[in-house]
């Protein structure tokens, strides 16, 4: 990761036109890679996003001993090693600004026979690491971390993990996952029940690669001591991506925009819904299964949005759209009142305190509550400075709010939208937005 001051300077208005795919999907890249890497012989992954995020993940497979090819166009060959075949890490496997990474890994890692040490940047060293190490500490293993429940995690490695029927304290598919995929090392039956639906690729995907998970509503099960097999793993484009286009699109008049092949997963789609019920024209077509996950093209063309109450049961199938909503929200007719998304707080930044931070900077009326946010919409939005606070969700976010500002703005400490989209820039300019790094 660079630290240096990278800034995007947007040029006020335009519209944004034109026919693309976004990269490929972070959170399926992610598992792609710990999947692939476990099953036995090879898995060709097609789609994989090469941000920062997902590569972190590969290099700490590959410093585990597996061979992995690529990433080539987005095409990665894994030489999978079976389930028990990770080798011990030389070193502390180092993961970047990846919360995904960092959990899901500290499950697959609980499982080992030997010991791991995972640090992070100081974005990811202060994100909670609690949430997963109390569901691992009563699977049997044993972390260490940070006072306070922080990275750097030490992970003990030859202990008997036993399987667990966890109640998850909060809506997250990263702490869902890392049970599960700890749950695979574990005697007996694991479990997890979500209070709320979150992403489910780490479940399509092991029963793509034959690993039995059973899942019923809330809750998902499977027994320890299965096996995968590699086999082709086709991510589709990542809607978290998308999400700056399609409220971009919506935002800017004379806007006119086809996004292909989408990922259309349920648990993804929640953005889709919060704009249209906003009054976003968004039209879905082409609709298909690839690789286990429902792709589509989305058509968008500038709306005239309204501000609404956000259904509580919409967060966490939006959890990482929110900044990009803010921006619709603040463009908006109108109020819009957020709830019940206290773990916006706890992402790569404080995502209510720094949107509000920036959206105020704009001159929007944007008040912060604990969990959530109210906006009051307005026609044109001024200029000014934003920081992003190392936040890539962040500064993509503002650098579409120039397509309704009236004068330029400029977003300081950009250099992170490498870690879920470094194409951001030369697509959006291709699209029409005036972005200068
Ligand atoms: O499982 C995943 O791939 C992710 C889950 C979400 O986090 P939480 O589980 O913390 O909600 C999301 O914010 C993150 O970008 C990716
Ligand atoms: C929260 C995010 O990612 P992670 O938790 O993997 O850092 C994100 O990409 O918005």
């Amino acid at each position: 990761m660079t630290h240096t001051n990278k800034q995007f300077h947007i040029q006020p208005g335009g519209r944004l036109e034109g026919r693309f795919k976004v990269p490929g999907d972070k959170s399926v890249s992610h598992r792609a890679i710990m999947l692939g890497s476990l099953a036995e012989g090879v898995s060709d992954v097609t789609g994989f996003l090469e941000g920062e995020d997902s590569l972190a993940t590969l290099a700490a497979f590959r410093a585990m001993g597996v061979k992995i090819e690529g990433p080539y166009d987005g095409s990665v060959r894994i030489h999978g090693v079976g389930m028990h075949g990770l080798q011990p890490p030389p070193e502390p496997l180092y993961l970047g600004n990846s919360g995904t990474s960092m959990r899901l890994l500290a499950g697959l890692l609980a499982g080992q026979t030997f010991d791991s040490v995972l640090t992070g940047d100081d974005s990811l060293s202060r994100r909670p690491m609690g949430r997963v190490i109390d569901p691992l500490t009563a699977m049997g293993a044993r972390i260490d971390s940070e006072a306070g429940g922080t990275a750097p995690l030490k992970i003990t490695g030859g202990r008997a993990l036993r399987g667990i029927d966890y109640a998850l304290p909060m809506a997250s598919a990263q702490v869902k996952s890392c049970v599960l995929l700890a749950g695979l090392y574990a005697a007996g039956r694991t479990c997890t029940t979500e209070p709320a639906p979150t992403r489910d690729h780490t479940e399509r995907m092991l029963q793509g690669l034959g690993y039995a998970v059973e899942v019923d509503g809330p809750r998902a099960c499977l027994d320890g001591g299965g096996r995968l097999t590699g086999g082709a793993i086709t991510v589709p484009a990542d809607i978290s991506s998308a999400a700056f286009f399609l409220v971009g699109a919506s935002i800017a008049p004379g806007s006119d925009l086809v996004l292909e092949q989408v990922g259309m997963n349920p648990t993804r789609t929640g953005v889709i819904d919060i704009l249209q019920r906003m009054g976003a024209n968004i039209d879905i077509a082409n609709e298909q299964v690839l690789g286990g996950e429902p792709v589509a093209d989305l058509h968008i063309t500038a709306a005239a949005l309204k501000g609404i109450d956000i259904p509580p049961e919409l967060v966490p199938l939006a959890i990482d759209e929110f900044p990009a909503l803010f921006v619709a929200a603040a463009c908006a007719e109108g109020r819009t009142v957020l709830r019940g998304a206290e773990e916006l707080r706890v992402k790569e930044s404080d995502r209510i305190q720094v949107m509000a931070d920036g959206l105020q900077a704009l001159g929007v009326s944007a008040e912060p509550t604990p969990d959530g946010i109210v906006i009051e919409g307005q026609p044109q939005l001024g200029g000014g400075r934003i920081d992003s606070h190392g936040d890539h969700r962040i500064a993509m976010s503002f650098a579409m709010a120039g397509l309704r500002a009236e004068a330029g703005i400029v977003i300081d400490d950009c250099a992170n939208v490498n870690t879920s989209f470094p194409e951001f820039v030369a697509l959006a300019q291709q699209a029409g937005l005036g972005v200068t790094e």
